[in-house]
């Protein structure tokens, strides 16, 4: 038991008392003097039970002292003593709460940012007075002086007796996993409290806690990082898996969010990298992920069908074979954004063409086609990802066999090139609209480094006057 120098029984009027930062009792009343000492006794015993508290922790500092609550202004310190003990009274208990803006994690591993939430800061009953009931008491009082609930609150780095506690008298054990200290159980973000832990408490209670208006999606750090997308209540989740169907986005983002077990096995959020290539495959009806060795603006800006079909098979069949597996976006990593200059040459012969893109003229043999991870390249998806970058020169595009990124040989064209001329042409006799004063004046200027670009919607060009397609080219000679 803590016995004090001084009488403890004028401040105790009642076994437990709350103190908040003017560091007097709840019950208190007198004139300055008195306060004055008050405050001085209450400073004393809140320093002496919160190093207790401390050193039962294992911690090197307290983390309940009066300069603290003098500072704070949403903590309130519950004290719970015993007037009978000793000639003095002694002091048995302390539980410090307080209010705290968190974002979390919900339980689908979206970020939220919770205002005002109930916070259990720091719980102590002496040694000599443990497992009598007493934590029990003293958590009640708390509970109902503050209207919370046991599911609603948030605990601070809670100790294994703190846990066992709150396990054996309110239930509580499953936790959803956070990336700060606090702890939280699920039903922390369910807004309907009927029939949950605590049930001892009224529904205004529950309303009291205020997490249907402290609570909402944010634009956290963790959300900047992650691209959180709201999925917190049913209708968003439903919605969510009718997507899946039509959706690659959503099932890459299904895929992130599968939860495993256990604290650190915290649902992935959304990687938005994984969003951004993602999302250039589903309008268009082909994925732009760098996939299979492809890669995006790899190549000469092909797009890479194939390796969007690797990712949704394997996404297909991890689902199937597995109900809980733990896919990790940086494991599709290798996959969806390989290093250009590390791509095997196969692979790129068996990326499908693409369209031909309504790009400024660029020269055909890009040295260093840039990947998804550069800056540069991940806006031009996101700004219009129907459209391949304009750094984006295919081996169509180019005629060349696009081995190395500009060093080939010629190809034959393929079926899926979506241009055709009437009649094959090799390059260097392929007939042109030349634009007028640019005549051919010499075979060396011809298209050796020269791309094409074709007139009409997607690449497909109008047939010109003398039945051609309306072919330009461009070469930094003539233009
Ligand atoms: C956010 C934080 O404050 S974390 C820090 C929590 N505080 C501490 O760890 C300090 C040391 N522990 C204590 O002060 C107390 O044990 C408290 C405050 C956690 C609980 O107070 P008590 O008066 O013991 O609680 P009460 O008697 O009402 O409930 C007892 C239950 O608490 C848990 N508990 C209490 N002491 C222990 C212990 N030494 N080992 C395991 N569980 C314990 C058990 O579930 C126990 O039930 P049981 O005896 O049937 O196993």
């Amino acid at each position: 038991m803590v016995d004090f120098r001084f009488d403890i029984k004028p401040l105790f009027p009642q076994s437990i008392i709350k103190v908040t930062s003017n560091l007097l009792p709840h019950t208190f009343r007198g004139d300055r003097r008195q306060c004055l000492d008050a405050t001085s006794k209450m400073s004393e015993i809140i320093d002496r039970l919160g190093q207790l508290s401390a050193t039962s922790q294992g911690l090197s500092k307290p983390v309940t002292t009066a300069q603290r609550l003098r500072m704070s202004e949403n903590q309130t310190i519950y004290l719970l003593a015993d007037s009978n003990a000793g000639h003095n009274g002694a002091v048995i208990g302390l539980l410090k709460v307080g209010t705290k803006d968190l974002y979390l994690f919900d339980e689908t591993g979206q970020t939220r940012k919770v205002e005002q939430a109930p916070s259990i800061l720091d719980f102590y009953v002496h040694e000599s007075r443990q497992r009598s009931g007493l934590g029990k008491r003293l958590f009640e009082t708390m509970l109902k002086e503050e209207h919370w609930t046991p599911i609603k609150c948030s605990v601070d780095r809670p100790s294994e007796k703190l846990l066992a506690f709150l396990a054996k008298h309110y239930g509580l054990q499953r936790t959803i996993p956070q990336a700060n200290n606090f702890v939280l159980y699920e039903g922390f973000f369910n807004n309907n409290n009927d029939n949950e832990n605590g049930s001892n408490h009224s529904n205004s209670q529950s309303a009291a806690n205020g997490h249907g208006n402290g609570l909402h999606i944010t634009n956290s750090p963790n959300t900047q990082l992650f691209g959180a997308t709201y999925l917190g209540d049913e209708a968003n989740k439903r919605r969510g898996s009718q997507q899946q169907q039509t959706s690659s986005n959503v099932l890459l983002q299904q895929i992130t969010q599968i939860s495993p077990s256990g604290r650190y096995g915290a649902p992935r959020p959304t990687c938005s990298m994984a969003e951004i290539i993602h999302a250039g495959g589903s309008k268009n009806g082909s994925n732009k992920v760098a996939g299979g060795g492809g890669g995006v603006g790899g190549g000469g800006g092909v797009e890479s069908s194939s390796g969007g079909h690797d990712l949704a098979e394997l996404a297909a069949q991890l689902q199937m074979h597995d109900p809980e597996p733990e896919i990790h976006v940086s494991q599709l990593q290798p996959e969806l954004d390989p290093e250009p200059e590390e791509e095997p040459e196969d692979e790129l012969e068996e990326i499908p063409p693409s369209p031909l893109p309504p790009t400024p003229p660029r020269k055909a043999h890009t040295p260093t086609p840039p990947s998804v991870r550069s800056p540069e390249a991940a806006e031009s998806i996101i700004g219009d990802n129907r459209k391949p970058p304009a750094f984006q020169l295919s081996k169509q595009h180019t005629g060349m066999k696009n081995r190395s990124f500009g060093v080939g040989m010629a190809v034959m064209p393929s079926s899926k090139m979506e241009f055709n001329q009437l009649e094959r042409e090799d390059f260097g006799v392929v007939k042109i609209n030349r634009p007028p004063g640019h005549e051919l004046t010499s075979p060396g200027q011809d298209n050796t480094d020269a791309m094409s670009t074709v007139s009409g919607a997607n690449g497909a060009g109008g047939l010109t006057d003398q039945g051609y397609y309306d072919l330009k080219f461009y070469h930094n000679k003539l233009w």
